[in-house]
């Protein structure tokens, strides 16, 4: 566990460190990272990839952060707090790509320090959040370092180029995701709107499988739900928990974060994680 003890405050948590874009909406990137570790028990670390001009409705444009500041972010927190496990979100570029990559060999992301990779690529509005060019260095640089890979099915089809319609098909991208070098994949179902369940599919290059199953919602606002459940993952991680156990607590917040989204704006409102947070009074 990161951190010291001074014995005047509480137990330092673990660290998890989230690298990605922000939101001015609020709803999704590392606004959406943070409040998942929050609930998870961690303390909430952010390396800022890009700024992103957003709302409910979509995504205005955006300014990638240089790359050698994203890395600084990254080395400068994990040489003084330590990193207990690490994600990322929306990386913008190749050039923040190979940065991340190289200030994460040296901090161990990936070797000593799980490391989650999310692929974004798109904002469920359907604006794009990565360069066309930088899918290659997805593919050929991070992801063989990632301990998991979390695509939803649209980054499925980009990276390996697989359609997802059944189990089998999802068993299919997993493995060729595998191929790729993560440790494992988790396919996620949200899109496959047909089935009444949502199905989260992983596979671990140690031949491990498991289907995490939840009742589907019918609703509108699931803003920020993958990086919800990519960043509960890996707070579960950098609590100390077997990777299998860490998609199962994401699986279970995420699942009651998307029950308690709600209306926000005039487009899609955010997953919550509101109902973790205790009822709280000034002077109390
Ligand atoms: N309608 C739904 N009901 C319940 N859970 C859902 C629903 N949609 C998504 N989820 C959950 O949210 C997680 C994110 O799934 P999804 O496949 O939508 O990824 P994503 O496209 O990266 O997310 P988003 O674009 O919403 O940020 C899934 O693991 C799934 O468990
Ligand atoms: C900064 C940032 N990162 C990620 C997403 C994807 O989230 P969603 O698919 O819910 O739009 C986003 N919209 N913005």
């Amino acid at each position: 566990m990161s951190g010291t003890h001074d014995g005047t405050h509480d137990r330092t948590p673990p660290v998890a460190l989230a690298i990605a874009g922000t939101d001015s909406g609020g709803g999704a990137g590392l606004t959406a990272d943070v409040r998942a570790f929050t609930a998870c028990g961690v303390h909430g670390a952010v390396a800022v990839a890009a700024v992103t001009v957003q709302n409910s409705v979509g995504v205005e444009g955006f300014h990638a952060i240089p790359p050698d500041v994203v890395a600084a972010q990254i080395r400068t927190v994990a040489g003084d707090m330590g990193v207990d496990a690490a994600k990322t979100g929306m990386l913008a570029s190749t050039e923040i790509i190979e940065a991340v990559a190289a200030a994460g060999d040296e901090v161990g992301l990936g070797t000593r320090v799980p490391f989650v990779v999310d692929p974004v690529a798109a904002s469920m509005h359907g604006h794009q959040l990565l360069a066309d060019d930088a899918l290659d260095t997805l593919r050929s640089v991070l992801i063989p370092r990632a301990t998991l890979v979390t695509p939803n099915l649209d980054e499925v089809r980009l990276l390996v180029g697989v359609e997802v319609v059944d189990d089998a098909s999802a068993r299919a991208a997993a493995r060729a995701l595998l191929d790729l070098g993560a440790g494992a994949a988790l396919v996620k179902g949200g899109h496959l709107t047909g089935s009444p369940d949502v199905v989260d599919l992983l596979v671990c290059a140690d031949g491990t499988e498991r289907a995490f199953s939840s009742p589907r919602r019918d609703t509108e606002h699931s803003h920020g739900g993958g990086d919800s459940l990519a960043s509960s993952i890996t707070a579960g991680l950098a609590r100390g928990m077997a990777l299998v156990d860490a998609v199962a607590l994401g699986k279970a917040y995420i699942t009651r974060a998307v029950d308690h989204a709600y209306p926000l704006g005039a487009g899609h409102g955010p997953v919550s994680s509101l109902w973790s947070v205790a009822a709280w009074e000034p002077g109390a």
